[in-house]
């Protein structure tokens, strides 16, 4: 059993609580503050109980350009919250320690990027995890541990996997609402509708295997890169420009697998038609004319597919979207993506998960789904039926 703010007087107590603001950074600068906001219920909650509040998160990967420090989101945390939020540059040092120790009933301190210290980047098991620097260092400092992570559940680090082992721990209100949505998908209602967009081919071929062989889905749509994997499975010419896309990008292999996933299940679609750029504007080809010229890759799926799509998805009972349908981010090639998601607000029940699924939604302005997960890769597992380590550790 997992145990919840439900079960926890945080009155005085001092509480490590792992969050996921890992965010777009922008010359120092949070760029967007979704994340962030998604855990204002959980921190606010435990401040008005009067808990003394240590924030462990991440952010970026090392090396990458927005592997940067967490000033900016403790400052950000302070103008989201009615509670002070400061910023501490260490992370488990006496430094660390020390402020821990200095909280004030309803404070909260943001530690440093945890992924500063190189074992916050391996994979260990729970008890290994436990006796890392940044656990051991840290864990002194508090009396109980809470994982509000759900976006980063799937990963088996120091900090979501390690303080079980050593401290009473609770699940934060992001990761309850997270499992309660994504964890009882079999109990949605039917029929249930995947559609599978994006950029992330593997993935989304072993979500629709998956999903299918668990008799979790009716219905799979694709759309996406995967929608053009899936047509290039099928033999659909549709150009040198996707071809070496797609081959560029390293999924010339899933083609294979996406005609085996293909032969051994009618349940999926494929788009009908497919939008690529011409004279600067967008060019719809329908697969039924090709070979057709086409000197461009395919960036969205198009009307044709919106309207066969839309209607599977307006019918359903739980449509569940992963992934954006094109290249939302360039205006003529938004269009798939805003169609098929309009239409998924209107079935009975829709759940949205991913990242960049997350950031089209908010780009596009769309509104009325029942659930917008935190999570890309966590939910993704989650939905495929496999454990997330760090849920796994809170049990
Ligand atoms: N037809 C396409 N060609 C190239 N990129 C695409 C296409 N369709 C979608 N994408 C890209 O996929 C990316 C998001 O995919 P992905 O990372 O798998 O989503 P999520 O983070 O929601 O799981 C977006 O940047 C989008 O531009
Ligand atoms: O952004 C995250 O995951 P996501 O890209 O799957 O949504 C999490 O913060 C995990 O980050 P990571 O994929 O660098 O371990």
């Amino acid at each position: 059993m997992i145990r919840t703010l439900d079960d926890l007087d945080a009155e005085g107590v001092a509480v490590g609580v792992r969050i996921d603001i890992n965010s777009p950074v922008s010359g120092g600068e949070l760029a967007d503050d979704a994340r962030l906001r998604a855990h204002v219920d959980t921190l606010a909650e435990l401040l008005d109980c009067g808990a003394r509040v240590a924030i462990l998160a991440h952010q970026g990967r090392p090396g990458g350009d927005d592997f940067a420090r967490l000033a900016a989101h403790a400052d950000r945390l302070d103008e989201l919250l009615d509670h002070p939020v400061d910023y501490c540059d260490a992370t488990f040092s006496s430094a660390a320690r020390d402020r821990v120790a200095a909280l004030d009933v309803g404070e909260a301190v943001v530690l440093e990027n945890t992924r500063f210290y190189a074992e916050e980047y391996m994979e260990f098991e729970p008890e290994r995890a436990a006796d890392t620097h940044l656990v051991r260092g840290l864990a002194p400092a508090l009396d109980v541990y809470l994982n509000d992570a759900f976006a980063a559940a799937h990963r088996s680090q120091p900090s979501l996997v390690g303080f079980p082992t050593r401290l009473p721990s609770y699940a934060g209100r992001v990761m309850e609402r997270e499992l309660d949505v994504l964890g009882a998908i079999e109990e949605t209602p039917t029929p249930r509708v995947y559609v599978l967009g994006g950029a992330k081919v593997g993935d989304s071929i072993g979500v629709a295997r998956s999903v299918l062989e668990r008799d979790l889905a009716d219905t799979v749509l694709t759309a996406g890169v995967i929608g053009n994997v899936c047509l290039l499975a099928g033999g659909a010419e549709l150009g040198d420009a996707t071809a070496e896309f797609v081959y560029d990008a390293g999924y010339w292999d899933e083609i294979d697998r996406a005609g085996d996933l293909l032969d051994a299940h009618d349940e999926i679609a494929v788009p009908e038609d497919v939008a690529v750029e011409r004279d600067g504007d967008r060019h719809e080809v329908a697969v039924a004319d090709l070979p057709a010229e086409i000197d461009a890759p395919a960036m969205d799926v198009g009307s044709r597919t919106i309207a066969t799509y839309g209607e599977i998805i307006e019918n359903a009972g739980t449509v569940i979207l992963n992934g954006p349908a094109g290249v939302f981010e360039e205006e003529p090639f938004a269009e798939g993506t805003r169609g098929l998601y309009e239409a998924a607000t209107r079935a009975e029940q829709s759940i949205v998960g991913g990242g960049d699924t997350a950031a089209a939604v908010r780009q596009l302005g769309l509104d009325g789904f029942d659930h917008i997960s935190t999570g890309g890769g966590a939910a993704l597992t989650l939905l495929t039926g496999d454990a997330l380590p760090a849920v796994e550790a809170l049990r």
